[in-house]
């Protein structure tokens, strides 16, 4: 089967203008593939650069130089030049996103939150509802919370309600940054099962997962990062990033 994503000769590095200039070379020379219905899981020591790929995936951030496409029956997508209002529907029907950490947004419920990715692609409120409360009574989160905006719900709470938003819109692609981080043992198994689910209908994945046991039940393939990036901080103030 062909790839769905492509990344070529990847490099990434930050100017930290507030530390006099200070160059951060995070990423060199990264290539990697990805099909439809495989995971992909990168590895590497805490500070390698696992979350800026994904940013980088997501348009969060920028390449310095290199190479990020997706593959369509009419054609590849190259998308380190894509416009900035072409990402928008890019991320709504394609590039699905589970952050570490849920962007609560005040009175909004948790039921709406996970909702959001269905109605702005114009399904039925009615349907992205009765979805969303599936997808949270799987895992576990009380009913009583559903209606109330996440801001003061726990961690694990959140995290719960960012993996049903992450999961609800079945987008071809989608990315994973530690979605198991904060969950006890019986949502970690739910998580598990969303992701075979995925699996199953062809959604391809890239994905951080610190806990082991989580990890070799989800891994199609790991991608360690050490042989392909190099981190290093060289005083050069002015180079562009
Ligand atoms: N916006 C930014 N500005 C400056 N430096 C950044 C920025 N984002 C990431 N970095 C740096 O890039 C490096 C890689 O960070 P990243 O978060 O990708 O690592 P990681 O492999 O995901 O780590 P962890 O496993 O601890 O989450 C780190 O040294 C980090 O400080």
């Amino acid at each position: 089967m062909n790839a769905l994503l492509t990344v070529e000769n990847l490099h990434k590095g930050f100017v930290l203008h507030g530390q006099g200039g200070t160059a951060l070379e995070v990423m060199h020379d990264l290539s990697l593939e990805l099909r439809a219905g495989e995971c992909l899981v990168l590895a590497g020591r805490s500070g390698i650069g696992k979350s800026t790929l994904l940013k980088m995936l997501y348009g969060n951030y920028l390449a310095r130089r290199g190479s990020i496409r997706l593959h369509f029956s009419d054609g590849p997508l190259e998308l380190t030049d894509l416009p900035a209002h072409a990402w928008h529907p890019l991320r709504r029907d394609v590039i699905g996103y589970v952050s570490q950490f849920l962007r609560v947004v005040p009175r909004v419920s948790a039921v709406e939150v996970v909702m959001e990715p269905l109605l702005a692609r114009g399904a039925d409120a009615w349907d992205a509802r009765t979805k969303a409360e599936t997808l949270l009574s799987r895992l576990n989160l009380p009913e009583r919370l559903w209606q109330l905006p996440p801001g003061t719900f726990s961690g694990g709470e959140q995290q719960r309600v960012n993996i049903a938003r992450g999961f609800i819109g079945e987008h071809p692609l989608l990315l994973l940054d530690e979605p198991t981080a904060s969950l006890d043992a019986a949502n970690r198994a739910e998580v598990v099962a969303l992701i075979h689910e995925a699996k199953a209908r062809g959604t391809a994945m890239l994905g951080i997962f610190h806990d082991e046991d989580v990890r070799s039940q989800v891994a199609d393939r790991l991608l360690p990062l050490d042989d392909h990036l190099m981190a290093k901080t060289t005083h050069f103030p002015g180079q562009p990033s």
